[in-house]
């Protein structure tokens, strides 16, 4: 056998090489550059976002795409903030581009810049962890105990629902009845019965192709605008639900489905704070009271519940309070070799 650091000596290459640790949440994974990336320009986080996808969006094809990532991968770049009270800023990047707010990312980010010494002096039980995303400054709370880092819990920025019972016509589907919500990202909600599928037990695949239809009306739809900023005024995704939203002990099960055609394994952070938004805008939940969100995809749960009344513009907004666990899989160098042709990334549909 070959020891680590002779498989470790890479090969004369093109660049610098990209060096990241790999993390997942409710087994959705976080590809976080620590090194490679050239100065990222702009003098705020929404800016440095809009100057990764115009001049430095080869490297997300380079982490994200096959043959070093696969068309669900995801990532974080960690980028200065312009806010004093930020520990760090976070660029995130999927199949597609860039989103705005991702909380699976958040959770795992939190662990991270507290193992990686991004945070002065941690603090037991938990150490605040703030971090600057693209929609805004989430606090992350990171259980921390004999050195050793735990569970995540995070305060999203203000979430609200944005309109609800829209008709929309999804081609194939006919009129749908459609929520909207914003949790850092804009998300369309529809029940998985309407489509005769169901969110834990249906084929990945069936339910991508309801999700998919439904974000393309929508988009083609329905205008959407954020108080604060042009720049997050977007659909990321259809989230199907099993319609639960009735306050329950038990937990209730959602798919989200982002970006291209995107499957998330977790329950989504982004999504929960939108979807729990919704639900108390709707009178469904109190504040405080907790709901179990399960990934229709592999099970794995997070934890939401509206902790504050609050406003976004002329929004009636909350903020909720979203946890989950992340843990480390892995850490890679990748490079890329001059005469490769297929360097650059390639997805498979
Ligand atoms: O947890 C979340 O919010 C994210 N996971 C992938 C898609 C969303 O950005």
């Amino acid at each position: 056998l070959k020891s680590i650091s002779s498989i470790m000596q890479l090969p004369p290459h093109e660049g610098d090489e990209l060096s990241v640790v790999d993390m997942h949440t409710g087994g959705e994974p976080l590809r976080i550059v620590l090194s490679g990336y050239p100065e990222v320009k702009g003098d705020s986080v929404l800016a440095k976002r809009r100057y990764v996808r115009e001049y430095l969006d080869h490297l997300r094809r380079v982490l994200m795409y096959e043959p070093r990532g696969h068309y669900d991968m995801y990532g974080a770049l960690i980028v200065d903030s312009e806010k004093p009270e930020a520990d760090l800023g976070v660029l995130f990047m999927h199949n597609e581009g860039y989103s705005t707010m991702c909380g699976h990312a958040v959770i795992a980010l939190g662990r991270f810049a507290v193992d990686y010494k991004l945070v002065k002096e941690p603090q037991s039980p938990e150490t605040q962890v703030n971090i600057h995303c693209p929609c805004g400054l989430v606090k992350a709370y990171v259980e921390y105990s004999d050195g050793k880092t735990g569970a995540v819990r995070f305060l999203s920025v203000p979430a609200f629902a944005f309109a609800t019972d829209v008709m929309i016509k999804v081609e194939g589907y006919g009129d749908v009845a459609v929520d909207i919500s914003y949790g850092g990202a804009f998300y369309a909600f529809v029940h998985a019965q309407r489509f005769g599928l169901d969110v834990t037990e249906s084929r990945t695949r069936d339910l991508v192709d309801v999700a998919t239809a439904v974000t393309k009306a929508v988009k083609s739809q329905v205008k959407l605008c954020h108080p604060d900023s042009d720049d997050l005024a977007f659909l990321y995704g259809t989230i199907v639900t099993d319609g639960k939203d009735n306050y329950s002990s038990d937990p209730t099960a959602n798919i989200c489905v982002f970006a291209e055609a995107q499957v998330d394994r977790s329950p989504t952070g982004s999504g929960v704070t939108a979807r729990v938004a919704l639900q108390y805008h709707k009178g469904l939940i109190q504040l405080n009271q907790s709901r179990i969100f399960k990934s229709g995809a592999t099970g794995s749960l997070f934890t939401g519940k509206a902790v504050e009344e609050t406003s976004c513009g002329d929004f009636k907004a909350v903020v909720v309070e979203v946890s989950g666990r992340a843990f480390y899989t892995g850490a890679s160098s990748f490079v890329q070799e001059a005469d490769d042709n297929l360097t650059q990334g390639f997805l498979l549909k």
